[in-house]
């Protein structure tokens, strides 16, 4: 499969140096990330070791591909769909967190729009070399009843092939809000308290702001008419809370880094939607405050 990564930083240079073992794959990031890609490869280290040479440019325009994988953060989709749109790519998948992302893409794209979910861990340790913090999963299924599920499998096979850990849904609204609560719990949590994501285990205040924070998303989602249970987002925290003990949550290296967040697409949202249908969501709407403050305070874009 010819397979486009749009936004190669730590998911998207993962996922993409992964998938070059067995596909065509070319990276659209920033210098001085892809020139040295270019030059040198792709070092993968962590998880696994490995070293790789996929193609990549800092030009995303005018592109032609079986497949493009949007992996820049949530307040690039909308240049992203764009910079997608000057080319010819039969389908388009988010990997990205957060609401919203593919509806941007259906409103700017022709082709079949799939929604993914992605719990790799993953850090842009320097040009040319990423780090593979946690081996995690990703699902994907089609987001419109226009968008059918047989492009969503052939991803998936093509993700399989290349020996990641992926399924076929055909509930993708119902795994990103599962997804939704996850990064609404563990997200601004870990950035705040300036933990990785294993300081959210069980017991302890961490893990009950979190779960709070998840299952007050959960209720949102069941008033959206997804059908998620606390006890099932009360698992699935605690469930990758432990598979990516190690991890730095991508809001924690927002934070760190001194970048503007996805506060926006994850609690935001969730506040939000709540408001629209009436719902009450303290928890989300404090956390979105302090990270709003902070980001406010930082000066971030
Ligand atoms: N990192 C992780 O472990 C995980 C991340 N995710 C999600 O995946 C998404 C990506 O996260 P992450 O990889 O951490 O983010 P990064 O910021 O590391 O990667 C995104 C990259 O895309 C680049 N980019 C943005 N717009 C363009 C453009 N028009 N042309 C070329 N390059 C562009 C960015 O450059 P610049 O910064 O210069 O704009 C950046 O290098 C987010 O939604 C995140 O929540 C999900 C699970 C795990
Ligand atoms: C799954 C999790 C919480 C892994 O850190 C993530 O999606 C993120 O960091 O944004």
């Amino acid at each position: 499969m010819d397979i486009l990564i749009f936004g190669a930083g730590s998911l998207g240079s993962l996922l993409g140096g992964l998938l070059s073992r067995t596909h065509e794959v070319t990276l659209v990031g920033r210098e001085p990330h892809v020139g040295e890609v270019r030059r040198d490869g792709l070092r993968i280290t962590g998880v696994e070791t490995v070293d790789v040479h996929p193609a990549a440019t800092t030009d995303g325009t005018e592109v032609s591909a079986d497949l493009a994988v949007v992996t820049v953060k949530a307040s690039d989709t909308e240049e992203a769909a764009r910079t997608l749109a000057t080319g010819d790519v039969d389908a388009v998948c988010s990997l990205q967190n957060g609401m919203g992302n593919e509806d941007v893409l259906a409103a700017h794209l022709d082709g079949t729009v799939l929604a993914g979910t992605a719990t790799y861990g993953a850090r842009l340790a320097g040009p040319g070399h990423v780090e593979w913090l946690g081996r995690g999963r990703l699902t994907v299924g089609p987001w419109r009843p226009e968008d059918d599920v047989e492009t969503a499998e052939r991803v998936v096979a093509a993700f399989r092939a290349a020996d990641l850990d992926a399924t076929v849904t055909t509930d993708a609204r119902g795994r990103l809000w599962e997804k939704l609560a996850v990064n609404a719990a563990i997200n601004p949590v870990t950035a705040l308290a300036r933990v990785e994501n294993g300081a959210l285990a069980p017991p302890g205040e961490l893990a009950d702001l979190a779960t709070a924070a998840g299952v007050e998303t959960a209720g949102v989602a069941r008033a959206d008419g997804a059908s998620l249970s606390d006890a099932t987002v009360r698992e699935s925290i605690a469930e990758v809370v432990h598979e990516t003990e190690r991890n730095r949550s991508s809001m924690l290296q927002d934070v760190t880094d001194s970048r503007r967040t996805e506060i926006d697409a994850i609690n935001g949202y969730v506040v939000d939607r709540a408001e629209e249908l009436e719902e009450s969501v303290p928890v989300n709407r404090t956390l979105a405050t302090l990270i709003r403050g902070w980001e406010a305070g930082a000066g971030v874009e």
